[in-house]
């Protein structure tokens, strides 16, 4: 059993409802129908939600949203209408809160691929092929795709994986029409965000986008997009294809995790132990250092 060691209990607020605990997020209704998403410092491993935060992590990963946001705003509408925390939200709220109008969300996690690696690879290995979609022979961990692949998968289960699945069983879902919206979209988000990073020495291995129609149909960007929680991020200077590639902010955790040091078998099952101080601290500066390469500002709070 994977995900909470202890499942943590959410902060009340007045006029607002609490909806979901996720991993690292929490989600709020206001009274007037809105809803509001909180990051937290939380941070996830190896599909367990660890005992110790990482301070600022939630402000780096909002600044680093609402910053996608405003460069994807010509390619699709977004959910966000403010980054203020509603009132008598805590003062720690602040930076790391977007509220944001309900949509009718679209049952599909919109994974876009640049880069085969994770649940891809796995698939490949299996079959040659990724959702459907056969690829070339010959292709390693890493390998980057001659073309980025739409490969979807549908929301899992509190604590499973989510499923990839193909655009023929998406369209079977949602119909043809709507996922082949969905494929567009998701194709083109992704390109644009792999641009951007490019040009600042940063690889978009891949990337899960969420969608929503509002009122009047219209489909809309949800959730969060193009974070290290939602996305694989690697330094362009050390990709090699053909093993894995260091992750911009997990790989400090998950080295430490799997070394002698830490004292935790992953095969057990059983809950990861706390962070030492040097591990946060070095995580950290990953999360500064991915916000401040990407947007090529420094990180907007002390
Ligand atoms: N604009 C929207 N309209 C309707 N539903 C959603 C929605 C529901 N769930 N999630 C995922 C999630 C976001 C944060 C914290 C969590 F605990 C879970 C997003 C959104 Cl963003």
């Amino acid at each position: 059993m994977s995900g909470f060691t202890v499942k943590p209990e959410p902060v009340q607020v007045p006029g607002l409802t609490h909806l979901h605990t996720g991993k690292v997020r929490e989600l709020y209704a206001t009274a007037s129908g809105e809803l509001v998403m909180v990051a937290t410092d939380r941070v996830s491993a190896y599909d367990w939600v660890l005992p110790t935060e990482i301070p600022d992590k939630g402000r780096l990963l909002t600044a680093l949203s609402l910053w996608w946001f405003e460069r994807l705003a010509d390619l699709a509408p977004s959910h966000v209408l403010s980054d203020a925390p509603p009132p008598g939200a805590p003062a720690d709220w602040k930076g790391r809160t977007l509220v944001c109008r309900r949509l009718d969300m679209v049952p599909v996690e919109c994974v876009a691929r640049g880069y085969l690696t994770g649940s891809g690879l796995a698939e490949y290995r299996e079959g040659g092929a990724v959702c459907g979609v056969a690829l070339p022979a010959g292709l390693e961990d890493g390998s980057r795709l001659d073309e980025p692949v739409f490969t979807p998968a549908t929301k899992a289960e509190v604590g499973e994986h989510d499923e990839n699945v193909s655009f023929e069983a998406v369209s079977a879902q949602v119909g043809a029409e709507l996922a082949g919206e969905l494929r567009e979209l998701t194709l083109a988000l992704y390109g644009r965000g792999r641009e951007i990073a490019e040009e600042r020495g940063v690889l978009l291995a891949d990337t899960k986008f969420e969608f929503g129609r509002d009122a009047g149909g219209r489909l809309v960007l949800a959730d969060e997009v193009l974070t290290p929680d939602s996305s694989r991020f690697w330094p362009a200077e050390g990709w090699a294809p053909g093993r894995p590639q260091p992750s911009y902010d997990k790989q400090i955790i998950r080295d430490w995790l799997t070394s002698a040091e830490s004292g935790w078998d992953r095969a057990a099952d059983t809950p990861p132990p706390p962070l030492p101080d040097e591990v946060v601290e070095r995580t950290r500066a990953k999360y500064v250092e991915v916000y401040e390469r990407l947007t090529g500002t420094p990180v907007p709070f002390g």
